[in-house]
Order: structure tokens, then C-alpha cells, then sequence
């Protein structure tokens, strides 16, 4: 065979051998020279950047990440960007922020397009991280036709670019496609028990319905398509007003507020940390994988235990935090408990999450003290 001609397989491979690992050092690192770095208005930018790899052009893509300004997509950006590829944000800035990627603009390798993907989008890409959609049930419902939009017209549009340019796609599905599940831990293959009327049912079958279409383009498109199904996840870089367990119980622990919990209390989540999210639809978009694949921490907590935990890693940084908790009626819908069977990402991907909820959520508060002290 001609030396020069790369078949798809070849340079998947090359793609995924560039990828090599990059510390959790690096990464928090990266987190603090942005937040080091004092912003004048949205008008200047860093002067330096992170170091990025060199990268020939064989090995270098381009890769579109819609919703790369958002809460994960901005920590996948910076994974992509320090491989040394070819990264283009698409975001609309519902619930994305350019202060989550301010630290790489005006970079040769960076892209920012300011885009609803319900609109079409012609532009030439060899990945596609589809990740754009609002998460948190506070953002999802408050506009839930817009949030059905997104979910279905949305990946409809990038599933047709990635037929368009022939590249792969990996599509950011949920957990919430399982419902108030009846089977405990969820596997891939447990079809899920959803309410397609209740306040969730925007995003809960939103996101079904944007993998039936993900499967419809492989079987009659053959587009390549990889489906992430995302536990919940929390980290550094969430909104204040996110609305999630997580990010309300560490402000309001911080700002000696009550916690609100929903409920008793005894409903049950898997936490996980974002970097260990991030490799994981990493290593899901390098494999050969094309089956929904579960990305979760199958640690399994109440949010009484939760809360508790929360309060010990504010006390680290606040030792006179005195938060209470304080009892709200129970949210409709809620699913009550919830933990991924991880069995497939571990033999397909070899992944598994290596962050503590422990440790992630000390970075966590970290990250939210830092804001509290710059936003005083
Ligand atoms: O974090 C995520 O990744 C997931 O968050 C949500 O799912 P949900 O599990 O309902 O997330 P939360 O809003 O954080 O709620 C978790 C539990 O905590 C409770 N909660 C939430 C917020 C609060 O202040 N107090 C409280 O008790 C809720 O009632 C629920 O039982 C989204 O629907 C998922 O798509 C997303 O993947």
C-alpha cells in the first residue's frame, strides 16, 4: 500500500496514540494560571499559554466540541488542547461560559463559534464531541421545548455533519435515559422507566430520543457513532446557579447558609469527578465501542451522606462552618436512587474512575472558595 495513504483505521490509531497521559498536576495547574490571569473585561486575553504538543500534520485534528464552553466540555477542550489538536468550541452560552475557556483564546489551535446547533452548521471536522445541551433539572426545565429542541434538532444537525464529513461522533447522552429506574445498578441493556409527561421528560427523552437517531445514522448512514451514557458529575467550573446537589450544598456550606435537601433525603447518586468523566468519553471516543457505554463512579451515596461529606471538606477551609440542613418537599419526578454498572467501560475502555468523591470534592470546594474570594 501507498506509505502516504492513511486508511480511517490508521489514523484512528494515530489519534488515539497521541493522546498519552496527561497529569491531574497539569490540569490543576492549568486551572489556576487562568485564574491568575487578571481579565479586563472580556477584552484581553493571556499572554501565555499552557504548552500545548506539536503535533504533524497526520496526526493533528480537527475536533468540534459543542458545547465545549460548558461546565465539561471547557475540561475536554483543555484535555484536546494540550494533545496538541485542532479544537473548535461551538456554544451557544445558554449555560456555557467564556470565562471557562478565556485561558485559550486568540490560540492557533482554538476556535470559538458562537452557534445554536439547532441551526445547521457547515464546517469541516474529523471529531465530534457532542456534549451540547443544558444538565442540571434547574436549567433543563425552565425552558423544557428549547431544552427538547437542543436534545432532538441539535444532534439531528451534528449528526448530519458527521455524515457530511465522514468523522466520528460521540454523542453525550445521560443516565437520566434509565428514569426513576426499577433495576439496581443500571445496566446498558435496561431499557429504563421514564415518564415522557412529568417535568423531566424534556431531557429524559430528549436524550432518547437523540440516541435513537444516533443508532438510525449508523444503520442507515453508517455514520460511526459512539454513545456516552454521563452519571452525575460534579467539579470545578460549575455554574453558582447550577442548581445540582453538589454545587448548592458546598456554596451554601460556605456561606453558612442551610442546605436544602429534597425530600428525606435517603435518595441515592453516584458522584463523579470530571477529569475521571473526561478520560472516559476520551478513551470511549478511541475505542471501538459503538453500544451505549455507562461513564460513572459506582460509588453509591444518599444525599444525607452527601451532605455530611460536603460539610467535612468545607470545615478543611472553614472550621467554623456551622450549615444545618433544612428540609424541602420532595421534587416530582426525582428518581430515587441511581448507580451505574460499570462492567462495559471497564472491558471495553479499561476505564474506571480513580477519584474519590473524598478528593474530588476538596478540589471542588477549592474552586468555588477561589470565586467567593474573587466575586467578594
Ligand atoms: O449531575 C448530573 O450529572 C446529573 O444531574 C441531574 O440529575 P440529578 O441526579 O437529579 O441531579 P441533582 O439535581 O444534583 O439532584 C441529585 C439529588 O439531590 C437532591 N437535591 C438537589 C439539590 C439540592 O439543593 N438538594 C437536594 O436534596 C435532588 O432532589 C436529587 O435527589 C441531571 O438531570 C442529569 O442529566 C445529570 O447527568
Amino acid at each position: 500500500m501507498n506509505g502516504r495513504i492513511e486508511t480511517k483505521e490508521r489514523l484512528t490509531r494515530r489519534y488515539s496514540s497521541s493522546r498519552g497521559d496527561i497529569s491531574n498536576d497539569l490540569l490543576e495547574e492549568l486551572g489556576r494560571s487562568w485564574k491568575s490571569i487578571k481579565i479586563d473585561g472580556y477584552g484581553s486575553v493571556p499572554k501565555h499559554f499552557q504548552h500545548v504538543r506539536k503535533l504533524n500534520p497526520i496526526e493533528k485534528k480537527s475536533i468540534l466540541v459543542s458545547g465545549g464552553a460548558g461546565f465539561v466540555g471547557s475540561h475536554l477542550v483543555d484535555r484536546l488542547m494540550l494533545m496538541g489538536h485542532n479544537v473548535i468550541v461551538v456554544d451557544n452560552f445558554l449555560t456555557g461560559s467564556k470565562d471557562n475557556i478565556l485561558h485559550w483564546m486568540d490560540h492557533p489551535n482554538f476556535e470559538l463559534l458562537r452557534h445554536d446547533i439547532v441551526e445547521p452548521l457547515q464546517i469541516e471536522v474529523d471529531y465530534i464531541y457532542h456534549l451540547a445541551c443544558p444538565a442540571s433539572p434547574v436549567h433543563y426545565q425552565t425552558n423544557p421545548i428549547k431544552t427538547l429542541k437542543t436534545a432532538f434538532i441539535g444532534t439531528l444537525n451534528m449528526l448530519g455533519l458527521a455524515k457530511r464529513t465522514k468523522s466520528r461522533i460521540l454523542i453525550a447522552s445521560t443516565s437520566e435515559v434509565y428514569g426513576d429506574p426499577e433495576v439496581h445498578p443500571q445496566k446498558e441493556d435496561y431499557n429504563g422507566s421514564v415518564s415522557c409527561t412529568g417535568p423531566r421528560a424534556c431531557y429524559d427523552e430528549g436524550k432518547r430520543a437523540a440516541e435513537a437517531l444516533a443508532y438510525s445514522f449508523q444503520s442507515q448512514n453508517d455514520v460511526d457513532i459512539r454513545v456516552a451514557r454521563i452519571f452525575n458529575t460534579y467539579g470545578p467550573r460549575m455554574k453558582w446557579n447550577d442548581g445540582r446537589v453538589v454545587s448548592n450544598f458546598i456554596l451554601q456550606a460556605l456561606r453558612d447558609e442551610p442546605m436544602t435537601v429534597y425530600g428525606d433525603g435517603s435518595a441515592t447518586r453516584s458522584f463523579q469527578f470530571v477529569y475521571d468523566l473526561v478520560e472516559g468519553l476520551m478513551r470511549l471516543m478511541d475505542s471501538n465501542c459503538t453500544e451505549p457505554v455507562n461513564i460513572g463512579n459506582p460509588v453509591e451515596y444518599s444525599v444525607l451522606e452527601l451532605s455530611s461529606m460536603v460539610k467535612d471538606t468545607v470545615k478543611e477551609f472553614n472550621p467554623s462552618c456551622s450549615s444545618v440542613l433544612v428540609f424541602k418537599h420532595a421534587i416530582e419526578d426525582d428518581p430515587r436512587r441511581r448507580r451505574p454498572d460499570i462492567s462495559r467501560a471497564k472491558e471495553q475502555l479499561n476505564w474506571s474512575p480513580k477519584w474519590s468523591v473524598q478528593r474530588g470534592l476538596q478540589l471542588t470546594v477549592k474552586y468555588f472558595v477561589s470565586e467567593l474570594e474573587e466575586n467578594s
